[in-house]
């Protein structure tokens, strides 16, 4: 099938991660309700803000525009208990000039005449002087608001005085105001009754009006100018938030390397989030500014509807690139929330600066507001101080599209307008977004593999023709030296012979027709790290991952690659596939090398990978998976429907094609990515594990899959499954510490490095003494069996391994294989006498193989980093040994009786994490004398256990 490449592939994989995108968002309604429609809710806050500070201010007209003035209403003297802060029982008010009978008759009216109330007599107190009250005064503090002092001139001239408290004290928020509330109703009262009783008509008209004079407003207020920056920080919180923790789930995921695999281009990922999110941020930007109009703010209604939106979605926008570079440096989607909660606090404190009048005045330097304006918040903030300001008054116009550019009228010498922020937000959007991509090429992936620093530096980087040119390891890393590799010619026969094949073809620069995949030397080496920690450095050296591998892997055949947990088969995998870069070596896949970027992206369209863990999407189905990938591999988008059909039909997904993988079971999860790793007809397919988790019936049915797309392509296999790389291999190599220790058919593997052969003698079950006898008791033992097991043991020296009444399993080694052929034709002729009713033959089992190989290669690397295991011995002490040891010599068991020392074979197997450990020993047994007794070496401090001997080991060919 032909597929797309170039422009058309980008088209094809921008428009299938922008369904995927969509899809996602769709699947995450909650998160997408609260990034489009956040808003209301704080445009409601700020509303309610608003009423609440109005409801404040509604006393003072400093914040209104006044033009006419209205009349006050007057108010009558208030009763002492009005006033703030004072003490009862206190005083209407207090009064001198007692002396006088016409003064006290004109006290008398003004309590009579107060409008609304008449003030008693006790809540008045006269006095003779101003020098009295003054005592009365500073003897009773806080008792009453006012005093009136009294002179009677001469019968047309009564003059009088006032006293009053004038310092505005404020209660609960609230200011009184001692002049319009204590002082003027005094006045009023006392100018009223003198005239009265001068003119001496007591019904005379006596009326003052007020009122203030027609102002602007002198201060100024708007709650969304005020409020706003906070509150439309945290509706951008939201979307920053959600995108940090997609993108980084992505990666944690490893879904952004699956594609990347397949063959994703870089920019079509990056567009396809870029052009979702930005259509996002269109939305919310346009609810932003449609709520706010809704509640009818003076803000939202006299500003342009131009100005206001392009200035929401321009911060939103700002803030969505500023998330795509944050989340170069998050690793755990887990930690956004966190991320986006310091920079929602960072903000709101910058912000709350920049309300304050920092940097965007010309008392500073530029320098300070272009730094300052390269976080979004801060040119929010100043926007929305512009905006506010500008729509203070329900008068104000309000800054329409064409004056966007004009200083505003209250700050004729500004040193910023909307027009300016509008640019420094197009300016920064693109700083964040670049650096976003910078930043994602030179901060180590999940595999530790990052570009150089200067990468974009290189011209063959804009050609695409670098090279692969990747580095490894954290930007600051001093990684240690690197432990030199040993490059021992491999002790296998088969492995020698293939690697000098190999080396010989790579010398000739030649590559067989009909090999897919040639290994030239593919060696790895992992960097050391050093970790920074609060209080101390971890510092980790190289490994050697993978030493050196020559191998061909011809085409239309399963290569299965076997070897103990760390083997380094995974690594072989991740370096044909590009996942991380080679140290040394080579590897032509299809005649192109993973070392240059060339070859690897013609690489990528050409294989299938399954990796160790299911890379998938919780919230995509596996069809929606399988369109996905195949878009990305590029496949005809009219053939997508089909291929995908078939492929769900072939792992048996049809039924939950439409179901999101989430939900599905383990094994399901692994067969669909084995449906990914065929879809679009890969000429080479890695498989890594592909049937962990997998039921039997389950792990059969993608055998048969595996052996039917075997036809026609490469198949690399890895599994911890013997039976699975028993059935479904051509070829079977096992690696054991990076490097490759046997290869060969599963016969070859088994003949060379089983045991050797395991015979199976049965008894029919009927035989003497395997009935019960009259009386039901048990039966008696099987006499057949002694005769049998003294003909293997006086033919071939050997015992039974495992026996019981119907049956014996002998094992018996390679040496013997000589003798097998007459052994067997006697036991066959012998069958009637020794009662036997059947005889099988066949060779050691790869799990066996597989056994000695790892055994082996603990073994090697025991004696060269001195890894010793401690044996406890059934016969009371205890010995150390190196792990992996068969046979082993026990120190101090030198006797009369036994002359050479007693040794044990142990017996080893591998725990869940595949680590050998002892599972017991024979019973102890004479050296034979074919064995060269060895001085013990002195154990080592490493490894060494207190008191416990050093076994010496035997080698396994000396023991027949
Ligand atoms: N990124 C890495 N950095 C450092 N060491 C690594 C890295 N990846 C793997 N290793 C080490 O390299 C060795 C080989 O690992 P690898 O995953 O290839 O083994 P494997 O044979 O696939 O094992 P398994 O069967 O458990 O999957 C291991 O010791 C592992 O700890």
């Amino acid at each position: 099938m032909e597929l797309n490449s170039g422009v058309p592939l980008i088209t094809q994989q921008y428009a299938a991660l922008l369904r995927k995108n969509f899809i996602l968002t769709w699947r995450h309604k909650k998160s997408a309700f609260l990034q489009l429609f956040s808003s209301l809710f704080f445009i409601f806050l700020i509303f309610c803000i608003d009423k609440a500070v109005k409801s404040r201010f509604s006393s003072t007209t400093a914040y209104k525009n006044v033009h006419d003035p209205q009349p006050l209403i007057l108010p009558p003297i208030p009763p002492c208990e009005d006033k703030f802060y004072v003490k009862t029982p206190c005083h209407d008010f207090i009064w001198s000039g007692n002396a006088s009978a016409r003064i006290a008759t004109i006290v008398s009216a003004i309590m009579k005449n107060n409008p609304g109330r008449e003030i008693p007599a006790e809540k008045v107190k006269s006095f003779r002087t101003q020098a009295e009250v003054d005592a009365w005064l500073e003897s009773n503090p806080m008792r009453c608001p006012g005093a009136l002092h009294f002179v009677e001139r001469n019968s047309t001239v009564i003059s009088y005085g006032i006293q009053t408290n004038s310092t505005a004290v404020a209660k609960r928020g609230s200011y009184e105001d001692p002049t319009f509330k204590f002082q003027i109703p005094l006045q009023i009262a006392a100018e009223r009754e003198i005239s009265r009783s001068l003119i001496g008509d007591p019904n005379f008209k006596w009326t003052v009006g007020f009122k203030e004079f027609a102002h602007p407003a002198t201060e100024t207020f708007s709650a969304v100018g005020t409020a706003g920056p906070t509150f439309f920080l945290a509706i951008a919180m939201f979307g920053f938030v959600f995108q940090i923790s997609s993108l980084v789930t992505e990666k944690e995921l490893k879904l952004r390397q699956a594609m990347s695999i397949m063959g994703l281009y870089d920019s079509a990922y990056w567009l396809s989030w870029f052009t979702w999110e930005a259509f996002l941020t269109v939305v919310a930007a346009l609810f932003t500014v449609l709520f706010g109009i809704m509640f009818q703010f003076n803000f939202f209604l006299h500003n342009s509807f131009a100005v206001l939106f392009l200035l929401f979605f321009l911060f939103q926008l700002n803030m969505l690139s500023f998330a795509f570079m944050i989340s170069a440096f998050v690793s755990k989607s887990s930690s956004a929330t966190t991320v986006g909660f310091s920079i929602f606090i960072i903000g709101f404190l910058t912000q709350l600066v920049t309300v304050f009048g920092f940097p965007y005045d010309s008392n500073f330097t530029k320098l300070y507001r272009v730094i300052w304006s390269l976080f979004p918040p801060n040119l929010l903030a100043k926007a929305l101080d512009l905006l506010g300001n500008e729509t203070a008054t329900s008068e104000d116009e309000g800054i329409s599209w064409g004056r966007r550019g004009e200083c505003t009228t209250y700050e004729p010498d500004c040193t910023i307008t909307i027009e300016d922020i509008y640019k420094w937000l197009i300016s920064t959007f693109f700083v964040w977004f670049i650096l976003a991509i910078y930043f994602d090429n030179i901060i180590p992936n999940s595999n530790g593999v990052r570009k150089s620093m200067f990468y974009f530096l290189n011209p063959s980087y804009w050609t695409g023709n670098d090279g692969n040119k990747v580095e490894e390891g954290s930007l600051c890393s001093c990684s240690g030296s690197i432990p030199p590799l040993d490059d021992a010619t491999p002790s296998d026969e088969d492995v020698l012979a293939e690697e000098t094949s190999v080396k010989q073809q790579a010398a000739n620069n030649e590559v067989d027709p009909n090999v897919a995949v040639q290994i030239r030397g593919l060696t790895k080496t992992y960097p050391g790290t050093t970790k920074i920690g609060c209080c101390k450095c971890q510092r980790s050296s190289p490994y050697h991952a993978v030493k050196g591998i020559w191998v061909n892997l011809a085409k239309d055949q399963l290569f299965c690659l076997l070897g103990p947990n760390g083997a380094g088969k995974t690594t072989v995998i991740n370096c044909l596939t590009g996942v991380t870069p080679v140290t040394a070596g080579d590897a032509l896949i299809h005649g192109y090398s993973v070392r240059s970027s060339v070859g690897m992206s013609n690489i990528r369209r050409m294989i299938g990978v399954c990796p160790q863990f299911d890379i998938l999407w919780d919230e995509l189905s596996a069809q929606e998976h399988l369109h996905l990938f195949a878009s990305i591999k590029g496949l005809p988008p009219s053939t997508i429907k089909s291929v995908a059909e078939k492929s769900l039909e072939e792992v048996k997904l049809t039924t939950a094609a439409r179901v999101r993988s989430g939900n599905y079971s383990g094994g399901m999860k692994r067969r669909l990515s084995v449906a990914i790793a065929l879809i679009g007809d890969p000429k080479m397919v890695f498989l890594d594990e592909p049937t962990t988790g997998m039921d039997p019936i389950t792990r059969r049915h993608v055998w048969d899959i595996i052996e039917d797309a075997k036809r026609g392509r490469a198949i690399v296999l890895t599994t911890h499954s013997m039976e699975e790389a028993d059935i479904l291999s051509d070829r079977i190599a096992i690696m054991a510490k990076g490097k490759l220790r046997c290869i060969g058919t599963s016969i070859r593997l088994k003949s060379r490095f089983g045991t050797g052969y395991v015979a199976n003698v049965s008894f029919p079950s009927n035989a003497p003494g395997q009935t019960p006898n009259v009386y039901g008791s048990a039966p008696t033992s099987n006499p057949h069996l002694e005769p049998v097991k003294q003909f293997f043991k006086d033919r071939l020296n050997v015992d039974p391994k495992e026996e019981n009444k119907t049956f014996l399993t002998f094992v018996i080694p390679h040496q013997k294989e000589g003798l097998l052929t007459n052994f067997f034709a006697e036991l066959q002729d012998r069958e009637e006498e020794f009662g036997i009713s059947d005889i099988q033959l066949g060779l050691t089992t790869l799990e066996e193989v597989f056994l000695n190989i790892a055994k082996q290669a603990e073994l090697e690397s025991s004696s060269m980093e001195e890894n010793l295991v401690t044996l406890n011995l059934s016969s009371g002490p205890s010995i150390q040994i190196p792990k992996g040891a068969r046979f082993v010599g026990i120190p101090g068991t030198e006797s009369s009786e036994h002359p050479r020392g007693l040794m044990v074979e142990v017996y080893w197997e591998q725990d869940d994490t595949g680590t050998l450990c002892i599972s017991g020993h024979s019973s102890e047994t004479d050296i034979p004398p074919n064995v060269q007794l060895t001085v013990n070496r002195a154990p080592s401090r490493r490894g060494s256990i207190r008191g416990a001997p050093l076994g010496f080991v035997i080698d396994s060919n000396l023991i027949s």
